[in-house]
């Protein structure tokens, strides 16, 4: 169904208008239920009217799935990927921006969906938010030289307070097809937690 291969960036762009309000659609409702404090009557209706969006949307099934893909065009198209996928609502709404050719950012808001700790950022999600910067800073924002986590070790400085988040990663080095790069977490009080990663090219 869908060939990002054969894909303008024009059509890519429609996919993504029609997909990505979804997305974040299924965000909103999964941080209204765990907010929520109502009767049988209010939590069965929702529950009924949840199902039907499940059903309707069961009865127009893709027939293909895929993480990311390339278009003809060069972009890089986050598909259902859990780092930054635009059809998951698993993903936190990550925006790499690169910095340069061997550095990027992330600026993100994280609420009560990716709770660990009382009031904290789940630390298994910490490790996915600098995986997926420093994997794409590794691959330099293309999946022409995908480089996958070879070796990654966090730091936990102190707990990540929920909320908006900053988050950084840079190349330190290359040797032949390894890249170690490291990056961090800041909240609102700064850096909780660093990351160092040894990040491999996989041969084409
Ligand atoms: C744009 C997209 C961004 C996406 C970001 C998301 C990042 C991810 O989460 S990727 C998923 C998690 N990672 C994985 O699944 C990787 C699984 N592992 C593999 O596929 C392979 O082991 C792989 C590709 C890392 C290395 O395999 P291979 O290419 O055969 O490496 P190989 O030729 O044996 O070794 C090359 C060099 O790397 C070193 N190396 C290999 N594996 C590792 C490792 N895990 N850690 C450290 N060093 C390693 C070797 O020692 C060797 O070093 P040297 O050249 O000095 O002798």
């Amino acid at each position: 169904m869908w060939d990002f291969a054969e894909m303008s960036s024009d059509e890519v762009a429609s996919l993504r208008a029609r997909y990505e309000p979804l997305t974040q659609s299924i965000r909103e409702l999964i941080d209204a239920a765990l907010h929520v404090d109502a009767d049988n009557q209010v939590v069965d209706q929702a529950k009924a009217q949840i199902d039907a969006a499940a059903e309707l949307l069961r009865a127009h099934p893709a027939s293909t799935r895929q993480g990311m893909a390339l278009t003809p065009e060069g972009e890089s198209i986050p598909w259902d990927n859990l780092g930054n996928g635009i059809r998951n609502p698993l993903a936190p709404p990550l925006v790499v921006e690169h910095t340069g050719p061997t550095s990027a950012r992330i600026d993100v808001e994280l609420g009560a969906a990716y709770e660990g700790p009382p009031g904290h950022v789940h630390g298994g999600y910490c490790a996915l938010v600098l995986d997926q910067i420093l994997g794409e800073v590794a691959s330099r924002g293309s999946i022409e030289t995908v480089a996958a986590t070879g070796t990654i070790s966090l730091r936990y400085l102190r707990p990540t307070k929920l909320g908006r988040l900053h988050v950084e990663a840079e190349i330190q080095r290359t040797e032949g097809r390894k890249i170690f790069i490291t990056g961090h977490i800041a909240d609102e009080d700064g850096t909780t937690v660093t990351a160092e990663g040894l990040f491999i090219v996989l041969r084409q």
